[in-house]
This record gives structure tokens, C-alpha cells and sequence, in this order.
């Protein structure tokens, strides 16, 4: 078993898991409002209160079983702090946020430079600014003003708790993505400076296998590791298969990986990301959604060994792609709701299929997917029940919420 020598240590999906980033969900919650839920990809307003308190028991849960946490927001602080690029951030996160006079701008960055606290300004950059909150005489533009009924000058970024997804770790680097919608495309910002400037995971010490200016779309849910030698994309509503091919090309040369296996699951809200339908809890067995097992399609893509990739396209059933690119003589797919077609679709829906594994056949699950969760621990799965009725709104379960840094070899 090689030694974590390095920040970024992520060859499985299933290794013992050490080091994960989360964030803590915050006021940008307190800024979704019922018309602009679609904008902003939500289907309901959380409860703050309750949805902090949940996330905290999900990261006690984490740390119980010996798993150091780190805050996203704490590092781009950090970042930022260690850099002295306080201002640099600033304009690219106004740059970002679509907002044209001049005079705005100003107010805005004023306002954020005169926040001495470099925590409670990322924090801010995080929340959005509501249309109360900034006042500039005139100077106003005409396409700041036409939106009348839209009430916030910056818009929040609820999504950041889903820190699965801005940008993946895989070996000893990350794609930093470049996502499906402009509301999440911000949130790569602050992995941008957390890999360019962060003391520990900055400066070159993190690989870079994708950038967040590529013209393509490729978001964490559905970056897979399933194993040193094997990675599983999605092509889904938020990654395009382009995305896939360069990744692929770029793997090859860097890491160690000999197959990536592209997963066509259709475009569909409910489906968003492979991880939503798929997810490895032990060394041979997952947890699908059956709605997506009749019309999936895997591609193998594998290198030439001349900087050229080849790919094919998989005949056989997926039990028998995964043993053999996983080198198990068989694995078993544990259905979402059992088969049952009312509670697997109701259960989906709730991220029951969206299991985080911290060791093999260990797994972080809502405790609200009672029929899912019955079926795991009959197929001899630990399972480590978290509260998810206010977290669960934003469509995302434990393995979206987290982002391992560093698991152990396996
Ligand atoms: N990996 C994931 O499936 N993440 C959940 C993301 C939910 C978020 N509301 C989104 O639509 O992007």
C-alpha cells in the first residue's frame, strides 16, 4: 500500500476516506425565492437552521469514523489570505456575476474590500446581493434596470453545499470543471483559487486534468473512481461526451488509469448526474437506479499508447463490464427502491442512490430511503444514517455533498 505523500490522494471510489471538503450550506439558502427556484436549480426552499443542523450531523457522522473535515469556504479564504489576492478575486468574481454598470460594480467592490474579515467576504461572495442591499446614484445601466421583478443585483450560489461537483479529485489532482449552468459555473471560482493559491493545494501541488475555461461541460457527479486502473463518466445533462474524450486522453498520460468508461444515462433533470443512479459501495457492488438500466450505454475508451485514444462500444450487460474492468469474477447492482417502481422513482428522487462509501461496504446514506436502505443492509452493508429532509431539497444526497481529498489505497 502506497503512503499519502501528497494533498490530493483519490484512487477509488471505495478506499478508506481520510480527508473530505465540505461546506457548510449558508445565507445564500436564505436567498432562494419560489419564481427563480428553476434559475438557481432547486426544487424548494430549505429551512436554514434545520439544513445547517443536518449538515453538521453529516460531518459529525464523518468525523466519528476518523475522517478529518475541511470547509471549502475556510480554504478559499486561506487561499486568498496567503496569496494577498484579495482585490484579484474580487474582479473575477465580479466579472462573473453578470452585473454591467460601472457604477454597481464599484459599489460592490467597495463594499466587499472594506470587509476586513477574508472569510466572512467569501462568505458574502457566496450569499448574492439582494437588490436592497446596494444603493448608487445613478449610473445605473439599462440591462441592470429592465429586470424590474428580479429582486437581486448578485445572485446566491445554493448549490455550493454540493461541493461534489464543481470540481473532481482523482489521483493527485482535480478536474476543475466547467458546468452545465452559469449558477454553477461561479462556484468554480473558488476552487480556481484554492488550486492556484492555497498553502497546501496550491502552487502546482494539485495536478490539473481539466480547466474551467474548456468550451465543454463536465461536473463532478459524474467523475467515478472506480477503481486505480478504471474511471466512470457520465454523459448526462451536465457532461458532454467531447468533455470525456480529452479528459480520457489526458488521464492516460498523466495517471494510471487504463480504461475510462463513458456512461450514456440521457438527459434528464432527475438523472442529472451518474452519481444520482450510481454509486460503488463495496468491491463488487453498486447501487443503480433501475430506471436507467435499459437503455444504458457504455463506451470503453482506452489509449493507443501515442497520445491517441480508442473507444468501443460495450456489448455485454453491465454486471459483467464492471467485473471484468474491475477484475471481480462477479458483482452485484443493489436496485434503488428494490425494483419496486413507485419506490425506487420516490427514493431517487431522494438521493437513495446517491450513497457516500467511506471504507468498502461502508456507506453515508439519508435515513428517509427506508426501502433502499433495508436492501443495503441485506446485502451486508454498514450503513451510517444522516438526516436529509432539509438538505435533501436541493437534489443532492451524501456523496454529492462531499468531495474526498485523500482516501487510502485499497
Ligand atoms: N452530484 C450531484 O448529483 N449533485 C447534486 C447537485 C444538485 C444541484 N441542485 C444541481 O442541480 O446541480
Amino acid at each position: 500500500m502506497s503512503e499519502i505523500t501528497r494533498p490530493i490522494h483519490v484512487k477509488s471510489e471505495i478506499g478508506p476516506l481520510k480527508k473530505v471538503l465540505l461546506h457548510r450550506p449558508g445565507k445564500e439558502l436564505e436567498n432562494l425565492v419560489p419564481d427563480f427556484l428553476e434559475r438557481l436549480l432547486f426544487d424548494d426552499i430549505p429551512y436554514l437552521e434545520d439544513a445547517q443542523a443536518e449538515h453538521d450531523a453529516f460531518a459529525d457522522a464523518l468525523r466519528e469514523n476518523g475522517i478529518e473535515v475541511l470547509y471549502l469556504e475556510k480554504l478559499v479564504a486561506e487561499a486568498i489570505d496567503a496569496a494577498d489576492v484579495k482585490e484579484a478575486f474580487v474582479d473575477e468574481w465580479l466579472a462573473e456575476t453578470g452585473v454591467q454598470s460601472e457604477a454597481m460594480l464599484k459599489a460592490l467592490k467597495d463594499y466587499l474590500l472594506a470587509m476586513d474579515d477574508t472569510y466572512e467576504m467569501v462568505l458574502k461572495t457566496m450569499e448574492g446581493f439582494r437588490k436592497t442591499e446596494i444603493e448608487v446614484e445613478g449610473g445605473k445601466s439599462l440591462s441592470d434596470l429592465y429586470e424590474t421583478d428580479y429582486p437581486f443585483i448578485v445572485d446566491p450560489m445554493p448549490n455550493l453545499y454540493f461541493t461534489r461537483d464543481p470540481f473532481a479529485t482523482m489521483y493527485n489532482g482535480v478536474t476543475l470543471n466547467h458546468m452545465y449552468s452559469d449558477t454553477r459555473n461561479r462556484e468554480t471560482l473558488y476552487g480556481k483559487y484554492i488550486f492556484d493559491h492555497h498553502p497546501e493545494y496550491g502552487n502546482g501541488q494539485v495536478d490539473r486534468f481539466y480547466n474551467r475555461e474548456e468550451s465543454t461541460r463536465i461536473e463532478g457527479g459524474d467523475e467515478l473512481v472506480l477503481s486505480k486502473d478504471v474511471l466512470a463518466v457520465g454523459i448526462s445533462q451536465r457532461t458532454d461526451a467531447r468533455s470525456i474524450e480529452k479528459l480520457a486522453g489526458r488521464l492516460f498520460e498523466e495517471t494510471e488509469f487504463k480504461h475510462v468508461l463513458a456512461f450514456l444515462i440521457g438527459e434528464n433533470r432527475k438523472f442529472m448526474h451518474l452519481d444520482t443512479v450510481f454509486t460503488m459501495v463495496d468491491y463488487d457492488k453498486f447501487t443503480i437506479h433501475p430506471e436507467i438500466e435499459g437503455g444504458l450505454k457504455v463506451w470503453d475508451i482506452t489509449p493507443n499508447g501515442d497520445g491517441t485514444v480508442n473507444i468501443e462500444e460495450t456489448e455485454d450487460k453491465l454486471e459483467n463490464i464492471l467485473a471484468e474492468a474491475l477484475g471481480q469474477e462477479k458483482v452485484q447492482l443493489i436496485r434503488c427502491g428494490g425494483g419496486d417502481p413507485v419506490a425506487a422513482a420516490r427514493e431517487q428522487w431522494n438521493d437513495g442512490s446517491n450513497t457516500l462509501t467511506i471504507a468498502p461496504g461502508v456507506v453515508v446514506v439519508y435515513d428517509r430511503n427506508t426501502v433502499t436502505n433495508k436492501i443495503l443492509a441485506e446485502a451486508g452493508l454498514k450503513l451510517i444514517k444522516v438526516r436529509g429532509s432539509e438538505l435533501v431539497r436541493g437534489r443532492g444526497g451524501p456523496r454529492c455533498m462531499s468531495m474526498p481529498l485523500q482516501r487510502e489505497d485499497i
